[in-house]
C-alpha cells in the first residue's frame, strides 16, 4: 500500500492530526490573557486589573493583580473610593497590578522584559517599570489616559525610552471551559 492509499483509508479525524491545530491563541493574547486571568483574584469591588511580567524569550517571569499588602487583611483593609477620609480608602493601601507583578518575579531581574497590563499604568507603576528595567508596556485601556497621573506615566516613559503600545485582541473572549474537553475520547498521542 502505497502512502497515498494509506491517507485514504485513514479516517478523517486522522487525518487532521497529521497537521499543525489552527486556532491556537498568539503569544500576545496569551500573555494578556494571562494578566486577565491574575485580575481575577482582585478583591478590589470597582476595578480588577492584572499584569504579566515576559522576557524576550517569551517567559513569564512575574503576574501580579491589585490587592492589600502582605499582612494586612483584605477583609480588615477598606475597599472604598470616596470616603470623609484618605485614611478610610483603598487608595492609601492597595498595591497595584504592575507593582505585584514586578515584585513578584521568579527572575533575577526583568531588564529588557515586557509587562502585559488591562490599565494603561499610573506615575507611581510606571516609576517602578522603569527603574526596573522593563523597555516595554503592552496595555487594553487607556481609559485614564486625559488624567495628569497617566500623562505624567507618559512622560516619563517617554524620557525613560520605554515603549508603551494598545493591545488589539484578536478574539473578543477566550474562554476556559473545565469540563470542555473530553478526555477520555482525545485522540491519544501516537
Ligand atoms: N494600571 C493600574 C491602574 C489601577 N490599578 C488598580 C488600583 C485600584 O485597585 C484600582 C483602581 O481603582 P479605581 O479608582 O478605578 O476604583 O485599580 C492597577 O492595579 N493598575
Ligand atoms: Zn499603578
Amino acid at each position: 500500500m502505497d502512502l497515498t492509499e494509506e491517507t485514504k483509508n485513514m479516517s478523517i479525524n486522522d487525518q487532521n492530526l497529521q497537521t499543525k491545530r489552527s486556532g491556537y491563541i498568539d503569544w500576545q493574547e496569551y500573555f494578556m490573557a494571562t494578566a486577565f486571568l491574575a485580575a481575577k483574584r482582585s478583591k478590589d469591588p470597582s476595578f480588577q486589573v492584572g499584569a504579566c511580567v515576559v522576557n524576550r524569550d517569551n517567559k513569564i517571569v512575574g503576574i501580579g493583580y491589585n490587592g492589600m499588602p502582605i499582612g494586612c487583611d483584605d477583609d480588615e483593609f477598606p475597599w472604598g473610593k470616596n470616603t470623609p477620609s484618605p485614611l478610610d480608602s483603598k487608595y492609601l493601601y492597595v498595591c497595584h497590578a504592575e507593582m505585584n507583578a514586578i515584585v513578584n518575579k521568579n527572575s533575577a531581574d526583568v531588564k529588557d522584559c515586557i509587562i502585559y497590563v488591562g490599565l494603561f499604568p499610573c506615575n507611581e507603576c510606571a516609576k517602578i517599570i522603569i527603574q526596573s528595567g522593563i523597555t516595554e508596556v503592552v496595555y487594553l485601556s487607556d481609559k485614564n489616559g486625559h488624567k495628569p497621573t497617566y500623562i505624567a506615566s507618559k512622560r516619563m516613559f517617554d524620557a525613560a525610552g520605554v515603549k508603551y503600545w494598545q493591545f488589539k485582541p484578536k478574539n473578543d473572549k477566550i474562554v476556559i471551559n473545565f469540563t470542555g474537553i473530553d478526555w477520555e475520547n482525545m485522540s491519544p498521542s501516537k
